[in-house]
């Protein structure tokens, strides 16, 4: 089944989310943002979409590589395709982004779960049909009312056990935030948290991402005494070497590589040095689903969970077919955005939680998604 086109449709929907300085999102006045779909059309007509920031799809990219390297081949052969794109990349002077490479990825998934009537959990495996979501916040912020000191993530993690999770993790302050970054107020933060919900909620934190050895490990000595479940990304993780010193001096299990870019191959290194006890990856950090069944498969042989990165169907289709990944990310949420409530190009979100804190997988073939083609339609920039 031949590929016949890639094509990338832009259009424009309303988010109350904004991007600070650092690129971290919190909420925000309502703007108009865009959104790029990208369709891939195979000659019998079927087709898979995935979505994507327009800038990471931008036609020079899908002139340049996606359709060179697409059209024409078989849209099956999906390990053929990426393997064709990977080989690209190193010529491509870092414009062809793991990012880019996941989109097409996710769409010729999304594609062969249409074709096949089929889910792509399934279609990868099949492993569970419904998973326990974590709550994964916002990063902190001075908004009043919103998670602004410990107090208010206390009272936020109240409401979220409420909704059903079983599990929290604290996306504490950052610069551009006045009093970031502060490993003091990190651990009050956390102490507030576990203070507010008790012994029996996991929880987890995932802070400023450039603090030193020493820093990171005084909030993990602190974290250990609140019975944290893992501790994330606290400093640069290029710094192999630096994670290793941490994982072999703290007892909280240490979780990575989340930014690092290397997808499966920087992942075996760091599993070979020691530098985590919990394997980490997201389809649009390692260039997409089948690279993160990778690092899962990998963590699997040496005993480790994978606990994948990020929220949405390509998460949810990885999540979905393996074992060793206790919890989706589900969020990024605060107090002043309904998580709930799809964006407008969506009838539906894919990622309902029940009471009981459970994801149930998506039944739709594909990956899961409800596009609502007539909104795009009507909202198509180019
Ligand atoms: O931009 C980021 O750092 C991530 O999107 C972050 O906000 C969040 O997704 C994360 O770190 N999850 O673990
Ligand atoms: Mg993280």
């Amino acid at each position: 089944m031949k590929i016949e086109s890639v094509n990338v449709t832009v259009f424009t929907y309303p988010t109350r989310r904004v991007s600070d300085s650092a690129g971290h999102s919190h909420p925000g006045e309502e703007s108009l943002a865009k959104m790029a779909m990208l369709t891939i059309t195979a000659e019998d007509g079927s087709k898979g979409y995935s979505f994507a920031p327009p800038e990471v799809v931008r036609p020079f990219v899908v002139n340049a590589f996606f359709r060179k390297v697409l059209v024409g081949q078989d849209a099956f052969n999906r390990e053929r395709i990426w393997q064709d794109l990977v080989h690209w990349q190193r010529g491509s002077a870092h414009q062809l982004t793991e990012r880019a490479l996941s989109f097409v990825e996710q769409a010729l998934w999304d594609l062969a779960g249409r074709k096949l009537n089929l889910p792509v959990w399934k279609l990868i495996g099949g492993y569970r049909d419904r998973v326990p979501a974590y709550g994964s916040t916002m990063c902190g912020d001075e908004l009043k009312g919103g998670l602004s000191t410990p107090d208010e993530y206390a009272r936020f993690a109240e409401t979220l056990v409420a909704r059903g999770y079983k599990a929290i993790k604290l996306h504490t302050w950052m610069p551009p935030v006045a009093f970031a970054p502060n490993p003091k107020m990190d651990v009050k933060a956390c102490a507030a948290v576990r203070e507010a919900v008790g012994p029996d909620i996991d929880l987890m934190i995932d802070g400023y991402h450039w603090y030193s050895r020493t820093e990171a490990l005084y909030i993990g000595k602190e974290l250990e005494k609140l019975n944290f479940a893992w501790f994330e990304e606290p400093m640069e993780e290029e710094s192999m070497s630096s994670y290793a010193w941490l994982a072999e001096n703290l007892s909280i299990p240490v979780i990575g590589p989340e930014s690092l870019g290397g997808k499966h191959h920087s992942r075996a290194d760091w599993v070979k040095a020691g530098a985590c006890d919990i394997l980490r990856a997201g389809a649009n950090g390692v260039g997409g689903i089948a690279p993160t069944l990778k690092v899962a498969h990998l963590a699997e042989a040496f005993g480790m969970d994978c606990e994948v990165h990020g929220n949405g169907a390509a998460s949810l289709a990885v999540v979905g077919a393996i074992r060793n990944c206790r919890w989706y990310e589900r969020g990024l949420l605060h107090p002043f955005l309904d998580y709930d409530e799809p964006a407008a190009y969506l009838n539906s979100i894919v990622d309902p939680m029940d009471s009981d804190g459970m994801v149930h997988l998506p039944t739709r073939p594909g990956l899961g998604e409800d596009i609502n083609f007539a909104y795009i339609d009507a909202n198509t920039l180019s």
